[in-house]
């Protein structure tokens, strides 16, 4: 992924200093594990001094003010490279929805503000509302990719975490993104469920829904210009074929469509551009 890095815990704390030092007040984090910690229970994912709690100690304590917010899904932890438990070919939501919880309070006991399930499996926002007000983490927050397609826009993120799916795709739990009125459906049922903010990813080729989403939901909406968009435009960039300011066009379409916030590998740049 062009100008992306995988960073140990020492370096992840510069990073996040320059980010902050330019005015970055979030930080969304992922974690790569070593392939001999995967299996089909994402049981290094609730290890309590796995690499995400591990991150997230280290950046709120040298950050408090950083609003730390960390994926949960079992992808970067499956040997089979799904977001759930697998039995054969088939996605086990139920027992996925166990697991995520259980990752969700894991982070909590890290430190996180934030838990964002991206997984797109059915009733987990209510069932890690749920598990986070037992175990006390009330002030935790969720914000839900209730809305994400099976884009063919997410190459270069799995290249960068190894994450890609073993066998099949993810069109069983993404979504179609040739439907439109699925993704209102799936937004309220996550609000129902408990969810403080909505993700919709990806973004720039789906305008359309988040103007739709965001003419109805009064939550804040987030939008997540991903890896294929980000790469896409890095790479004509560099070639030359367009200028810098395409990301500034780029990010202001998608505010215009009713964006509250923006999830974008160009962080850095944008704030450059702002200035
Ligand atoms: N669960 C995280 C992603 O799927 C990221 C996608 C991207 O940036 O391409």
């Amino acid at each position: 992924m062009p100008g992306y890095f995988r960073y140990s815990l020492d370096l992840l704390v510069e990073r996040v200093k320059t980010l902050q030092n330019l005015g970055l007040r979030s930080v969304l984090l992922f974690a790569k594990v070593s392939d001999s910690l995967r299996d089909n229970k994402g049981t290094e994912a609730t290890n309590p001094n796995g690499l995400m709690q591990r991150a997230i100690r280290v950046i709120k304590k040298s950050f408090p003010e950083m609003l730390v917010i960390t994926d949960v899904a079992l992808d970067p932890y499956s040997s089979f490279g799904h977001d759930g438990i697998v039995d054969g070919e088939e996605i086990l939501n139920d027992n996925t929805v166990e697991i995520l919880s259980k990752i969700s309070v894991s982070h909590s006991e890290a430190g996180v503000d934030v838990v964002a399930p991206s997984d797109m499996m059915d009733g987990r926002v209510l069932a890690i509302r749920e598990a986070l007000d037992k175990a006390n983490y009330r002030n935790v927050g969720i914000m839900s990719y209730a809305v994400k397609y099976a884009s063919n826009f997410y190459g270069p993120f799995r290249n960068a975490l190894d994450s890609a799916p073993g066998f099949g795709d993810k069109n069983t739990y993404q979504m179609d993104f040739r439907n439109r009125r699925e993704a209102i459906r799936e937004t309220l049922l996550d609000i129902e469920e408990g969810a403080d903010m909505i993700m919709i990813k990806p973004a720039g080729v789906y305008l359309d829904i988040i103007r739709d989403i965001s003419d109805v939901v009064h939550l804040p909406i987030l939008a997540y210009q991903v890896s294929g968009e980000y790469a896409m435009t890095k790479v004509a960039i560099e070639k030359g074929y367009l200028s810098q300011t395409v990301i500034y066009e780029q990010l202001i379409s998608i505010k215009r469509a009713g964006a509250n916030s923006i999830v974008t590998y160009f962080a850095e740049e944008a704030t450059k551009i702002l200035q």
